[in-house]
């Protein structure tokens, strides 16, 4: 039946995610190699993609949903039927999938189940009443509320304020476009691509189509990363002929920029796996200025002190929600809180080796000001010997909006706003620029 492998693989995935906290990625790519998802045409790969991600994104609109319409909660055993419902709803609701095909492929999906097949009329029932209602309902949810965990809504309203806090998480409810840093002409690339060129630089595409077949990317001229993220790499200056490390540096966004703008560049993770994707991505982009080392920094000791360190901590991601709509699922109040004391760990070690008067940048793509301003108000306030240098907003496209009073770099998810030419928003991210006392 056309469509339902992707539907069953779809359900197959998000019960992955949301029973086993799988993360999405981890998930899509430990069954890119299985058949049935090798035997799905690449449109249906995405389509696939696109119900997880949507049901992801809009769980808390589609289990209220779920409550409004089902009578009495469903027993533990039926997991399976609430898997199906919420792959049924995110189509009804969200993708642009017509409603009777939604309704008889969940239903169908239902019946192959051996324990799930006595909900079969349920499933029939709750999404027909869905498709009839589906205008009224949706007019009468707060979609920004419902799909936030309210740990981060209150964390944001604190941090930002009630106002950027709901404009947080309105940005959440749609798909990131697709950015690409370039090595150069970023306006011939938009051109050639059919984006538009955004006031940081980056080229802005309305996303969809397989990357390694758009014009560019065999031959090394550009790379995918959010416009936010390729901002702190900046924040270093004239990096030409320098040594940089690139701490935390993979897959190597980040790594490719500070190569590409001439340092000589050493990038340390701690994960062999990601650094191979360093390799292939540096060898595409014919970056040969690059030294990668696998380690971990908590107990790594370079030989030499560099003129400028980059340092893009592990954190909880919560600034790329955009993308990964499962990091509100898999994330808590205390994977901050252990990531703040692993960030804090790792700032003072790796700032030991900055040489005098040179710029150490941190950055972390969280929300979380626990893993941004805070840890920078800490390191200062007990007395390392850096002074902030703060951010220039003509270092960053003229985005004066993104710059705290205290001069670091925060982007918040609604900043760049949609034009007529491009699809608005960017990844949260937070870069404190410090330099080294003389002496
Ligand atoms: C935010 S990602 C880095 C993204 C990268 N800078 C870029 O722009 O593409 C964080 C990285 O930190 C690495 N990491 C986590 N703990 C580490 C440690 N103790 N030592 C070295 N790397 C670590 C992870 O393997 C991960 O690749």
């Amino acid at each position: 039946m056309p469509g339902l492998a992707a539907r069953r693989l779809a359900t197959d995935i998000l019960a992955k995610i949301v029973e086993k906290n799988r993360p999405l990625d981890m998930e899509f790519d430990s069954r890119s190699t299985t058949p049935a998802f090798r035997n799905l045409a690449p449109k249906d790969r995405a389509f696939v993609r696109a119900m997880v991600s949507t049901a992801l994104r809009r769980l808390g609109q589609i289990d209220d949903v779920l409550r409004r319409l089902i009578e009495k909660p469903l027993p533990d055993k039926a997991d399976r039927v609430v898997d199906i419902l919420r792959v049924g709803v995110a189509q009804i609701l969200f993708l642009d999938v017509p409603d009777h095909a939604a309704v008889s492929l969940s239903v169908t999906l239902t019946d192959e189940d051996r324990i799930a097949k006595a909900w079969k009329g349920l499933v029939n029932g709750v999404l027909r009443t869905l498709a009839r209602r589906k205008d009224e309902i949706l007019a009468d949810q707060d979609a920004a509320a419902l799909n936030t965990p309210e740990w981060l809504f209150e964390s944001w309203t604190a941090a930002y304020g009630p106002e950027r806090a709901r404009a947080i998480a309105e940005a959440h409810l749609t798909e990131a476009a697709l950015d690409l840093t370039v090595k150069s002409d970023p306006a011939r690339w938009a051109a050639a691509l059919g984006g538009a060129v955004l006031p940081t630089g980056s080229v802005r595409l309305a996303g969809g189509g397989a990357i390694d077949k758009l014009e560019g990317f065999l031959e090394g001229e550009w790379w995918v990363q959010d416009a936010a993220a390729a901002l702190p790499a900046r924040l270093l200056g004239d990096v030409k002929g320098r040594q940089v490390a690139d701490l935390c540096a993979a897959p190597g966004g980040k790594t490719a920029e500070l190569a590409a703008a001439g340092a000589e560049v050493t990038a340390v993770d701690l994960s062999p796996e990601r650094l191979e994707r360093v390799k292939q991505n540096m060898g595409r982009l014919r970056l040969p200025n690059v030294r990668v080392v696998a380690a971990d920094l908590e107990t790594w000791t370079p030989k030499e002190s560099f003129d400028a360190i980059l340092l893009d901590a592990p954190c909880s991601a919560t600034g790329t929600i955009r993308r990964h709509p499962d990091v509100m699922l898999l994330k808590s109040p205390e994977d901050v809180a252990t990531l703040a004391a692993l960030q804090k760990r790792l700032l003072e070690r790796v700032s030991a080796w900055v040489k005098p008067g040179g710029a150490l940048v941190y950055c972390t793509c969280s929300l979380q000001p626990e893993e941004g301003e805070a840890q920078i108000e800490a390191f200062l306030a007990a007395g390392a010997p850096f002074r902030r240098l703060p951010v220039r907003p003509e270092e960053i496209g003229g985005l004066a909006q993104a710059i705290t009073l205290a001069g670091d770099l925060r982007t918040l998810p609604f900043h760049l706003p949609a034009t007529d030419a491009q699809p608005g928003g960017c990844d949260g991210f937070f870069a404190a620029r410090l330099i080294r006392n003389e002496s």
